[in-house]
Order: structure tokens, then C-alpha cells, then sequence
């Protein structure tokens, strides 16, 4: 007679037995298993391509992934641990592997997919190896049973080729309207500005390595058909450049000495006549880009949707969006994804700074407040570089009619400040009305349920016109912003002058309940005077990024 714990051991091994053969037999029937997995990998978009400041290649790209993996999921398996890898090869290694995507795949009917996706893990070489590399992009797939052993395999597909790159980033800033409190707001007095949707584009390309066909720095501006170029030789000679006294992270202004200096190279480029008011636009370009960059070859190209010179902060909108993307191709954090991003609020600070240093190059002395409003979009209040930023309660719709009138804002600017120097008791008087009027507009437009929106109409229209008789009082209206004035009057709409005036733009506020047709006719009645109208939308976005 067998005792019970021997009964016991024996029943127990008998059973471990047979389930270890049954595992086995689990086990040896997935070789039986007709496994055909299928994959293929499409690169949509390079979507950058960037040397890191240490030096090494760094690639962000697009990819649809489709697969069909179903075939590997029998009765025995648990899951399918998959990954894509991009196996290249070096003079060192044989074989680079960088994973850029996987995923755990629980159940045969997940694993027949389509995904797109930018990659999941960085692809980057410990060294500067990608640029026109040829690759492999491999799908390797784990299949874990839920009893033998582990297997693996792969697809590779070859027939990948990376860019013989260049790292590009494109930034954009808006332009702007000013509702009130132009030119005193330099006096230090409030102003109220709006970013508008007309944005000046800069597109910047950085060859990631410097060889000697490619020493320039080449600056395009798209509108004008215009371009120019100098090598960086000859930049590192010309400007006399004090680099202890600048680095990209402390903003400065650009000295006499040195703004002289980059004059010379911006006339060595021989402007034509008619166009030698963007010479200064050319040597803010010098100074924010070497400032910023350093003396580096790149093609830097413009387009704007903004008139240039007219009011509409062209200077501000060039000024940053050009830092935004000088900004961006250095710093070392940089947004991946499709379209535009904004900068945060540490890089929009520093740009903004950058900015107005370089529009003190085309003004001589602006208060700001054009490449605030450009830089961080909205609607602000600004009084001597204070912002505060304001949300709108009421529609504001705005017809814009460019006088095609040119003028200059630094000169305006300078004619203001030199009648203040001779009527100061006057002139203060004037600044300070105008300071109430903007801080009025200011607390119309937030205020909420106490008015209607037809009452609101009715005091913005009465300071735009107050303002506008102050701004003529400074000297910086225009016979043609009167004919504009006097054309809108007409069909009861009140008008102001925005920006720094001498012809330019000018507002004209198109209450709620104005007819289609009435704006129709006033528009018709202003282009027959050879003016240009349009509406921009207020209050959106600031200074955007893309790579
Ligand atoms: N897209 C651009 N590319 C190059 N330079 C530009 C560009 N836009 C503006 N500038 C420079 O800025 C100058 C115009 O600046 P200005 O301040 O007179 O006009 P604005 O900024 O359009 O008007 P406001 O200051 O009244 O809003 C141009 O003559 C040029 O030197
Ligand atoms: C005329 C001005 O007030 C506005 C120009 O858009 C100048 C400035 O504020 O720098």
C-alpha cells in the first residue's frame, strides 16, 4: 500500500508531464504555422534636419507604416512586441540601428494596421553621418508565446535616402493696427494696438556643414526680386563688432560704430535708387542675424502680404519673425510636428527684445510697441514697454485703405519729438489727451454687459476721431488721409490715420449694422482715388515657428 504523499508526488509529476508536453506540442505546432507578414514604410516629410550644437546629425521625419503582421498570432501566442529600425552604415560600424518607433501588438486583430507618425525616439548619429545617407528602414517583430521559446525576424526595406541637408526654419510675424495712441505712445503715453492676419514669412536655411562653395550669406526678398549676398569672410572683415559686448541671449544695441560699419557693406551691394529705403531694412538683417547666428553662411528669404513702409509695422514684422527663426535654428528645443507653433514665453521675451533693437535701426526711436504687438499677437495696451493684454468684447471690424502714399517712419517720428522740443506745455497737452483716449478705447472694448454693442460703436468712432484731429495737431496727417476721412464721412464712418501717418494707412471702423452696400460703395468710391481698401481679421496669433 502506497502512502498518501507518495500517491501524491506520483499524480503531481504524472501532471506536470503532461502539461510540459503539451507545451511542448503548443510549442512545436507554431512551427507548422504559415507565418507571411507584410510590411511597407513610406517617408512623407523630412520634417527637419539639424546639426546639434555638439555636432551631431539629428532627423525628424514623417512616416505611414502599414503592416500586416496577423499571420504571426496562432493559439500559442501571447503578443508581438514590433519596432522599426533605421540600420545604416558607417566607415566605423557596420551596421547603426536607431529605433524610431514600436509598439506592443496584444491581438491578431490589431495587427493588421495603417499608422502615420512622426518618429517615436530620436534618430541621431553620434556624428555628423546622415546627410545623404542611404538606409534601410527595417520592421522587426518578437513574438512571444505563451509557452516554448521566443522567436524573432524582421523585414528590411531598403531604398531610403536622407537629404544632402540643410536645416530649415521658416517663421512668421504679423503686422499690426494701431486703435489709438500712436506716436505719443513714444512720448510715453498708452496706445492700443492689434496684431492684424497679414504676416511677413522668413524662411531660413542653414547648410549643416560650411565648405567653400558654400561661404555666403545670401538674403532674399521675394516681393522686390531682390537679392544679396556677401561672404562671410568678407562680413567677419567689415563689421566692426565688439562680439564680448554681444551674445544671442543678451540683446544690445547695435553701436554707431558698428552700424556704420555694416552701412559700408550694405552699399558695396548697390541698392537701386528706387529702392534705397530698404537699406536700413538690409542692415537691421546684418546686425540680428551676426548678433544672433554669428558669422555663418546661410539663405535667409523674405515674402511678406504687408505693404512695406505704410503703417502697417512692415519693419516690426520683419524685424520678428526674422529673430523668431534665428532664435529657432539655435536653440536646441525644437518643436516637432506639422505647421505652425508658437515660441515659448522665455524665446518670445528674448526675441521681442532682439526685435526692438533692430526696428531702433530703422526708426531711430520707436517705443516698442509695433514689435510687442507683432511678437506676442492679440490685442495689447502698451505705455513705455509696459503690455497688458486685452480681450476683446466687442466685434471690431476695421476696412484698412492704404493711401499709397510712402513715408518714413523715423522721419515722422523725429518731426513729432522736435515739436515737442519747441512747444513742450502744448505738446504735453496733447500727449496726455491722447493717453486718456487710448485708455478709454482700452476699457470699451473689455467692458462686458454694461453697454450694447451699438453704444460701444458710437464712443470708439467719437476717439478715433478725437485722436485723429490730435495726431494732425502733432503734424503727421495727410492731404490724403483727409480725402479718405472726408470719403467715409460721407456714408457716416469715422476714420483715424494708424501708424506713424504721412499718408500710409488709414482705419476706418465698420460698425455691426453698416450695410454690405454701403461698404461696397464706400471701397468703390476710395479705389477710384487710386487708394487700396481691404479688411484684415484683428487679434490673432503672434510670432509662430515651423520646422
Ligand atoms: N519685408 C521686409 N524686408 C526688408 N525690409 C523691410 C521689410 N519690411 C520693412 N522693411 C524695412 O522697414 C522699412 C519700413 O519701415 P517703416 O517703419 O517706415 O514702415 P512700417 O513699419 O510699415 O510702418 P509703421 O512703423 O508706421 O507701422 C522699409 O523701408 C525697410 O527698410
Ligand atoms: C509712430 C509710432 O508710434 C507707431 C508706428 O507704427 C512709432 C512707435 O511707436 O514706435
Amino acid at each position: 500500500m502506497h502512502s498518501f504523499g507518495y500517491r501524491a508526488n506520483a499524480l503531481l509529476t504524472f501532471a506536470v508531464t503532461i502539461l510540459a508536453f503539451i507545451c511542448a506540442i503548443a510549442s512545436f505546432s507554431d512551427n507548422f504555422s504559415n507565418q507571411a507578414p507584410s510590411a511597407q514604410i513610406q517617408i512623407l516629410n523630412i520634417n527637419w534636419f539639424q546639426k546639434q550644437p555638439h555636432g551631431n546629425d539629428e532627423v525628424s521625419l514623417t512616416m505611414n507604416i502599414t503592416a500586416d503582421l496577423q499571420s504571426l498570432f496562432t493559439w500559442n501566442t501571447k503578443q508581438v512586441f514590433a519596432f522599426v529600425a533605421a540600420e545604416y552604415e558607417t566607415s566605423k560600424n557596420t551596421l547603426n540601428q536607431v529605433s524610431l518607433w514600436d509598439a506592443i501588438i496584444p491581438e491578431k486583430e490589431e495587427a493588421n494596421f495603417w499608422i502615420q507618425i512622426s518618429n517615436k525616439y530620436r534618430f541621431i548619429d553620434q556624428g555628423h553621418n546622415l546627410r545623404g545617407k542611404d538606409f534601410n528602414l527595417t520592421l522587426h517583430w518578437h513574438v512571444m508565446p505563451k509557452t516554448g521559446k521566443m522567436f524573432a525576424d524582421k523585414i528590411v526595406m531598403s531604398g531610403y535616402r536622407l537629404p544632402n541637408a540643410e536645416m530649415e526654419v521658416k517663421a512668421r510675424a504679423p503686422g499690426k493696427i494701431i486703435l489709438a495712441g500712436e506716436h505719443a505712445v513714444v512720448h510715453g503715453s498708452t496706445a492700443v494696438a492689434a496684431a492684424i492676419d497679414l504676416y511677413t514669412y522668413v524662411t531660413l536655411r542653414l547648410p549643416l556643414q560650411s565648405d567653400e562653395n558654400n561661404d555666403r550669406l545670401t538674403l532674399q526678398l521675394k516681393n522686390l526680386s531682390l537679392e544679396f549676398t556677401w561672404s562671410v569672410a568678407r562680413l567677419k572683415e567689415g563689421i566692426a563688432y565688439d562680439s564680448s559686448n554681444v551674445s544671442p541671449s543678451t540683446p544690445a544695441s547695435c553701436s554707431s560704430q558698428t552700424l556704420k560699419s555694416i552701412a559700408v557693406l550694405v552699399e558695396e551691394q548697390n541698392i537701386p535708387e528706387a529702392k534705397i529705403q530698404l537699406s536700413s531694412g538690409i542692415s537691421t538683417f546684418l546686425w540680428l542675424y551676426t548678433s544672433v547666428l554669428g558669422f555663418i553662411p546661410a539663405t535667409v528669404i523674405i515674402t511678406t502680404e504687408l505693404p512695406y513702409g505704410s503703417g502697417l509695422g512692415s519693419s516690426a514684422a520683419f524685424c520678428v519673425a526674422l529673430t523668431a527663426a534665428l532664435i529657432a535654428s539655435s536653440s536646441s528645443d525644437k518643436t516637432r510636428g506639422d505647421g505652425w507653433s508658437s515660441l515659448d514665453e522665455t524665446n518670445l521675451e528674448l526675441l521681442n527684445k532682439w526685435a526692438f533693437e533692430g526696428e531702433k535701426i530703422i526708426h531711430g526711436k520707436p517705443s516698442g510697441i509695433d514689435n510687442t504687438v507683432s511678437a506676442y499677437g492679440n490685442m495689447i495696451k502698451f505705455c513705455s514697454g509696459e503690455i497688458t493684454r486685452l480681450k476683446s468684447n466687442m466685434p471690431l471690424r476695421m476696412l484698412i485703405t492704404n493711401t499709397k502714399v510712402g513715408r518714413n517712419t523715423k522721419a515722422l517720428v523725429s518731426g513729432v519729438s522736435e515739436r515737442a522740443v519747441r512747444h513742450p506745455e502744448a505738446m504735453n497737452s496733447v500727449f496726455n489727451a491722447v493717453d486718456s483716449i487710448s485708455k478709454e478705447v482700452a476699457a470699451i472694448i473689455q467692458t462686458k454687459d454694461e453697454m450694447s454693442v451699438t453704444e460701444k460703436e458710437e464712443r470708439v468712432k467719437e476717439l478715433m476721431e478725437m485722436n485723429q484731429g490730435l495726431l494732425e495737431s502733432m503734424g503727421v496727417s495727410h492731404s490724403s488721409t483727409d480725402t479718405v476721412i472726408q470719403t467715409t464721412h460721407k456714408h457716416k464712418l469715422t476714420s483715424k490715420l494708424t501708424g506713424a501717418g504721412g499718408g500710409g494707412c488709414v482705419l476706418t471702423l465698420l460698425p455691426t449694422l453698416v450695410s454690405g452696400t454701403v461698404v461696397d460703395k464706400v471701397v468703390q468710391e476710395l479705389e477710384s482715388s487710386g487708394f487700396q481698401c481691404f479688411t484684415a481679421s484683428i487679434g490673432g496669433n503672434g510670432a509662430e515657428i515651423c520646422f
